[in-house]
């Protein structure tokens, strides 16, 4: 592999991950279309917008020009917000080789056709889906630039392309584990945010740390549930994209997702809750798409569901909550067991 990456976008991701490369000496092209953003980058080093205060390496240096970005490389990282991926995607289409790695780091899907962000990039790219790789897990971008210990996931269709990011991005404070689910990876990365939300809500609704819990137990129960009907392997929401990244974005003030559940909790619009972030919050657009999902698979997620309603239907969170604690009586072990998974995948 050449010594150099690029990665696309520079929002507070993509900056993280760049740096992650930058701290290996390679050299790292980070593409934005944000001309005031690459000049901030090459001449003071930081990007303060998205992550104030950061020093960033020299290593890492942004253009406007993609050709200029991915030329002399055979690794691109593209971490553009769900609903900007394709767009990304397609620029990147006539400098694509079938040598180059494609490795997303993208936690969401395309709304409108519900695919996923690595269906989204092969027909962009014109490439079988192997071809991609995504990267997920519990890895909130301020504590990967202040190299605090994290653990991520890589997974791919093709083992080989896995390993390949796994070489790429591992160094001594950021772990890169593989797994072969892709789908599971993807799916999980995506719909923790909808109950990182709904977490952020119950803190804003002054509620305590036994609602949070509930939450997060019975929301993995949900993911669970609709990612094994899909076909995921339901030990992939154990693991480093699951219940890792659902701990972590449902509890920390890190999250845009969270903080954004909390001003709805405490009463503001989501008009006012969207101006005041300046960054994606992806679990709104995700609520959207698995309120789709939940309806085609015929499969209860009640709070994606009640999400949907406090979103989209003005339905207020506390009534939302009310909902959930009300529902008809329930056995815990609905969810789908190993054994039944295997069953129905042999
Ligand atoms: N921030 C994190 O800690 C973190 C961690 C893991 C995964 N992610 C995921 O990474 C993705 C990106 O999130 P982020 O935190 O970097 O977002 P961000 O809001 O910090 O930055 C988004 C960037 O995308 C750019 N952008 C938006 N639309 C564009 C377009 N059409 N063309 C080109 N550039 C465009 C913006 O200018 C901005 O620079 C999301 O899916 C998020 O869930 C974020
Ligand atoms: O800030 P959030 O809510 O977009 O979450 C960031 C990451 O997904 C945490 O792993």
């Amino acid at each position: 592999m050449s010594n150099k990456a690029a990665v696309l976008v520079a929002g507070s991701w993509g900056t993280a991950l760049a740096s992650v490369l930058a701290d290996k000496n390679m050299e790292v092209a980070v593409w934005t279309r944000n001309e005031a953003q690459r000049d901030e980058i090459n001449n003071n080093h930081r990007n303060d917008r998205y992550l104030p205060g950061v020093d960033l390496s020299p290593n890492l240096v942004a253009t406007s020009d993609m050709k200029e970005a991915v030329t002399g490389t055979n690794a691109v990282v593209i971490v553009a917000p769900s609903s900007a991926v394709r767009e990304v995607a397609s620029m990147l289409k006539p400098y694509w080789h079938e040598d180059m790695l494609v490795v997303h780091a993208t936690k969401g899907f395309e709304t409108e056709s519900l695919k996923r962000i690595s269906t989204v990039i092969s027909e962009e790219l014109g490439c079988e889906e192997g071809k991609i790789v995504v990267l997920s897990g519990p890895s909130h971008a301020e504590e990967v630039v202040k190299r605090c210990p994290t653990t991520v996931v890589v997974a791919s269709l093709d083992e080989e392309q896995a390993s390949r990011a796994q070489d790429l991005f591992m160094n001594t404070y950021f772990r890169v584990y593989t797994n072969r689910d892709m789908l599971g990876v993807e799916l999980a990365g995506a719909l923790k945010n909808i109950i990182a939300l709904g977490a952020g809500m119950s803190d804003g609704l002054g509620y305590g740390d036994n609602a949070k819990a509930a939450l997060l137990t019975r929301g993995l129960a949900e993911i669970t549930r609709i990612g094994v009907e899909m076909g995921a392997n339901p030990l992939t929401f154990a693991g480093l994209a699951g219940i890792g990244d659902l701990v972590v974005t449902a509890t920390s003030r890190h999250s845009r997702n969270w903080r954004a559940g909390f001003m709805l909790g405490e009463g503001k619009s989501l008009d006012t809750v969207l101006s005041s972030m300046g960054m994606v919050v992806e679990g709104i657009r995700t609520t959207k798409a698995a309120h789709t999902i939940s309806e085609k698979y015929q499969v209860q997620m009640p709070i994606a569901h009640q999400l949907y309603n406090v979103l989209f239907e003005n339905l207020d969170p506390k009534t939302a909550v009310e909902a959930l604690m009300g529902r008809d009586r329930k056995t815990e072990m609905e969810v789908i067991t190993l054994e039944t998974w295997e069953q129905w995948h042999t």
